[in-house]
């Protein structure tokens, strides 16, 4: 896989930009070459960043195939839901087919509205694993993306292209998230992350404290010693109790596997991985560019 593309711009107005043109070039070229756009998107910034820039695009819409990289198990009626996020600041300003955008079935149970997404993916992608021509991915200050956790069993998922989750760190607790075959199968899979609250994460090596804002166990704001310190301490101390925890101890202690956080694993076998960060986010990292 080909080294990370960095891309560090000024300001999260100039982040958008970048996301949105990169989407538009591939978008454009997919369909020269295909007939055919298929994207996946995000919830969170990269939501709004693609919702502020896509309905400028010069494009042919009536090709664009667009799902969701993870999507929240609720009401479309429900402010959570980023299907109506889309369909109320994207889809309602462009010549795009409402049926293009595919979403979750909110009426069904996370396992059955898994299994259901996985039909509406295979009818773009009948055979073997779909390969996105772009996923528009996120990054959370825990180094989650789509759907996928920290430590959670779904990043081992190796047969399934959609997976529910039903204990989300990340509030609300039900979604449909597409799998690491998917994600490492795509051609380019681009982050697009703002704000000091991620330079840690992205970066994960120089810091000694970094400022986390939206930390998923409350309270949101909090500074935090970063790994190069604590890996560096002459003795660490844990003190654990009651059975709840014994899950989480055992995997802690028994698994010595190099667990790299979801986002890190995002490296398609045959594709592109585009970062775009603005200057706070991107910390010390400079644009490989
Ligand atoms: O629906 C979701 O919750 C998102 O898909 C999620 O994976 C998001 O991309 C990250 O949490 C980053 O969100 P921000 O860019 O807003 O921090």
């Amino acid at each position: 896989m080909a080294a990370p593309i960095v891309k560090v711009v000024s300001s999260e107005a100039d982040v958008s930009n970048e996301l949105c043109n990169l989407v538009i070039s591939n978008a454009n070229a997919a369909i020269k070459e295909r007939g055919i756009f298929t994207l996946g998107v995000s919830g969170g910034s990269a939501a709004k960043f693609l919702c502020n820039g896509l309905p400028q695009a010069s494009t042919d819409w009536s090709k664009w195939r667009v799902f969701f990289c993870d999507e929240r198990l609720v009401p479309f009626a429900d402010p959570e839901c980023t299907y109506t996020y889309y369909k109320t600041n994207l889809i309602s300003k462009v010549p795009v087919l409402e049926e293009h955008f595919f979403a979750l079935n909110p009426a069904l149970s996370v396992d059955e509205a898994a299994v259901d997404y996985e039909k509406k993916v295979r009818k773009i992608f009948p055979d073997g694993i779909p390969r996105f021509d772009v996923l528009s991915l996120g990054m959370g200050p825990d180094g989650h993306t789509c759907s996928l956790f920290p430590g959670h069993q779904l990043l081992k998922e190796t047969e399934r292209i959609c997976a529910p989750i039903s204990d989300s760190p990340k509030p609300p607790p039900q979604r449909v998230t597409l799998t690491f075959p998917v994600i490492n199968n795509a051609a380019c899979c681009v982050f697009a992350s703002c704000g000091a609250g991620k330079a840690d994460i992205v970066q994960e090596t120089e810091r000694i404290c970094a400022p986390i804002s939206d930390s998923p166990k409350p309270p949101p704001q909090r500074v935090t010693l970063t790994f190069p310190v604590i890996n560096n301490a002459a003795c660490c101390v844990f003190a654990s109790c009651g059975a709840g925890k014994a899950d989480i101890v055992q995997k802690v202690l028994e698994d010595k596997s190099d667990e790299p956080l979801p986002a890190a694993r995002v490296r398609p076998s045959n594709g592109e991985v585009v970062w775009i960060l603005d200057k706070p986010a991107a910390g010390k990292l400079q644009s490989s560019l």
